[in-house]
């Protein structure tokens, strides 16, 4: 029999398996690797299976691997990368406070905090057709998006994985396990996308509810608060430093406009060491 060490982590309640393969060895298949894995009360339980391993880029200090519940590999996961930083700083990937991470997207830079929290540049947001993954001659842009019976103004926005944001009245009572899926995989969407729920409560704070792509309805994602924080400030219903407000906890997301990376402050927590045999 063979088995490997992992860390069980999480970001907002957003939980992940961690895998260093600067130590560890694991099996090549990773996408049915993070089935098993990620299965709730059958296995561990995890949204998303996060490898740490040497990076292609000189520049950075380690490449992050993200697969999400499903098996399916994706660009970028905001609060993996805040629980990466602190990993590497328990296990010494890195000495400083100040790192770079190399994930599908490009590089991200991340700075631990004195209170233990970590702050990410995540990405230059983009909201084209191309970037987004868009099916579409138009990018969504408030743009009403129907699915069955249900029909939301949309708008997309890839901060390396593709999103989709959308502002109601009332998250608490949806039914995104019904609602979610139609979204995630509507035509529109080439490589689906991750779809958030927003609340504005005031200039500077909105409350969220997403439904991730691969991984179902979470507690928190960091990628979705970004999206959202970016959508908010292009509509002009709220205002860069924003609070966002998620099930597991809040984000502190800062945006200066177009061109601009987008920023996210956080913690990120340890949840056990374990061993996995296969
Ligand atoms: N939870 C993550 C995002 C993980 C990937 C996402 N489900 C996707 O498929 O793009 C985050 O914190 O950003």
């Amino acid at each position: 029999m063979n088995s490997f060490s992992f860390t069980k982590m999480h970001g907002c309640g957003n939980d992940f398996i961690v895998v260093n393969t600067f130590r560890e060895t694991v099996p090549e298949d990773l996408s049915a690797l993070a089935q098993d894995m990620c299965q709730r009360r059958f296995a561990v339980g995890a949204d998303q299976f996060i490898i740490l391993g040497s990076a292609e880029s000189a520049d950075a200090n380690f490449r992050m691997d993200i697969l999400n519940a499903d098996g399916s590999k994706v660009e970028m996961c905001g609060n993996a990368l805040r629980c990466a930083a602190v990993y590497a700083k328990r296990e010494g990937l890195i000495q400083s406070d100040e790192l770079k991470i190399e994930t599908m997207t490009g590089i991200s830079f991340a700075t631990i905090l004195e209170d233990g929290n970590v702050r990410i540049a995540v990405a230059v947001p983009s909201t084209t057709i191309v970037d987004v993954g868009l099916d579409s001659e138009h990018p969504l842009f408030g743009t009403p998006l129907s699915a069955e019976q249900y029909t939301f103004p949309m708008t997309a926005v890839s901060v390396g994985n593709p999103h989709a944001v959308t502002y109601v009245d009332e998250i608490d009572l949806l039914n995104l396990e019904k609602i979610g899926p139609l979204f995630e995989h509507h035509e529109v969407f080439k490589n689906r996308a991750n779809i958030e729920f927003v609340k504005v409560i005031d200039d500077h704070h909105v409350e969220m509810r997403v439904w991730e792509r691969g991984s179902g309805e979470t507690l928190a994602c960091g990628s979705g608060a970004c999206a959202v924080a970016v959508a908010s400030v292009l509509h002009g219903v709220a205002k860069s430093p924003m609070k966002v407000s998620l099930k597991g906890g809040d984000l502190e997301i800062e945006w200066e406009g177009r061109g601009k990376p987008v920023y996210m402050s956080g913690s990120a927590s340890f949840v056990f060491d374990a061993t996995w045999s296969y």
